[in-house]
């Protein structure tokens, strides 16, 4: 196994409640496995997963290990190196199998496009208005918004001036990523009822699961995403506090345990969707494989890449209408030899 560092700059810095986005670094993972050389992506983000140089070190530990680099890699403590070396394997087994990566999941599924939601950060309402406005009319059908930058009379008010910008045929979503009180939720809950949202991602603390257990049961659905980074799935699940499970495979692991924690999701009625964490190629196509292994996956937060000032290839997963298209080649889609830190 190789680890070569890279750092890509954001050309659009994501906004939101908990800080700004503009730099993603990370390291591209490369695994020699059943006579293939499987690419892989292990782009940290502090706050989500393990720091850059916990990353770092627990890839050059695994990278020695001369078998079963993978055992070495704990999904709890270091999410983001797993998810690297995990991809590379899958990549190198699905390549192996000749099949994409989401038909080794699941080989009697057949999937061109998934449905993709666009990402709005924090901004005024007219700069809300204006990228919703934007995202509609290049032709996504759901639009996901951050809030709990502001208060939630300035979110209710950037909710209600983008609906009644884009129309009620568009699906609203909103993100506050964990920044309301329990008070602050129930309000905007209501709110938002009347505006037609489909659901608030994290309201809450990431803790506060019971809290997010009392959110449910009107029109707007509560969907976790920190609870999931620092909960095991199972307290999500026992604590019912979830109508929609936010699936980050860089935050998880990796693709395959995305994978089977939306296929347990949906066993509990749970709908998943499955997003990045803004990566680079790499990550964002076992991203997409993760979702087109999903039957009629709700649509996900995966139309990311434009977001990046530079790439580590060219993306053949490409965004149009607001569906994504599904690579049909074996493995992830791209070839590793083309995935560059210098490029
Ligand atoms: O879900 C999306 O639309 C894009 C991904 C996204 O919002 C995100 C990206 C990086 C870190 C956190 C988050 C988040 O969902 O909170
Ligand atoms: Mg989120």
């Amino acid at each position: 196994m190789t680890v070569e560092p890279f750092s890509l700059p954001l050309a659009s810095p994501l906004e939101t409640a908990g800080g700004t986005i503009d730099e993603r670094r990370g390291f591209v993972v490369r695994s020699d496995h059943r006579g293939e050389t499987g690419v892989g992506e292990a782009t940290p983000l502090p706050g989500w997963t393990e720091s850059l140089d916990d990353c770092r070190t627990a890839l050059d530990t695994a990278s020695v290990a001369d078998s079963g680099a993978l055992r070495e890699l704990d999904a709890a403590e270091v999410p983001a190196a797993r998810h690297g070396a995990a991809t590379a394997m899958l990549d190198a087994d699905a390549r192996a199998d000749g099949l994409p990566l989401y038909r080794w999941f699941d080989a009697d599924r057949r999937c061109r496009s998934i449905p993709a939601n666009a990402t709005v950060g924090d901004g005024t309402a007219e700069e809300t208005v204006a990228a919703a406005a934007e995202a509609v009319e290049s032709g996504f059908g759901c639009c996901k918004l951050k809030v709990g930058g502001r208060s939630v009379e300035e979110d209710v008010e950037r909710v209600r001036a983008v609906r009644e910008g884009i129309g009620e045929d568009v699906t609203l979503r909103a993100d506050a990523n964990g920044a309301w009180t329990r008070s602050e939720a129930e309000s905007a809950f209501d709110r938002f009822a009347s505006l037609g949202v489909e659901y608030v991602e994290q309201p809450l603390a990431a803790d506060d699961l019971a809290g997010h257990a009392d959110l449910r049961g009107g029109s707007v659905g509560v969907a976790l995403d920190e609870s999931l980074a620092q909960k095991r799935a199972g307290a999500v699940f026992d604590a019912d506090a979830a109508d929609v499970l936010i699936l980050k495979p860089m935050v998880l692991g990796g693709p395959g345990d995305a994978y089977t924690l939306a296929m347990q999701a949906r066993e509990r009625g749970i709908e998943p969707v499955v997003t990045t964490t803004i990566d680079a190629v790499v990550a964002r196509l076992a991203a997409v494989h993760v979702a087109a292994a999903i039957p009629d996956v709700a649509a996900c937060g995966l139309a990311t890449g434009d977001r990046l000032a530079r790439d580590l290839a060219a993306d053949p997963a490409t965004v149009s209408d607001g569906q994504i298209s599904v690579p049909r080649s074996a493995g992830l889609g791209v070839d590793p030899s083309e995935v560059r830190t210098d490029a």
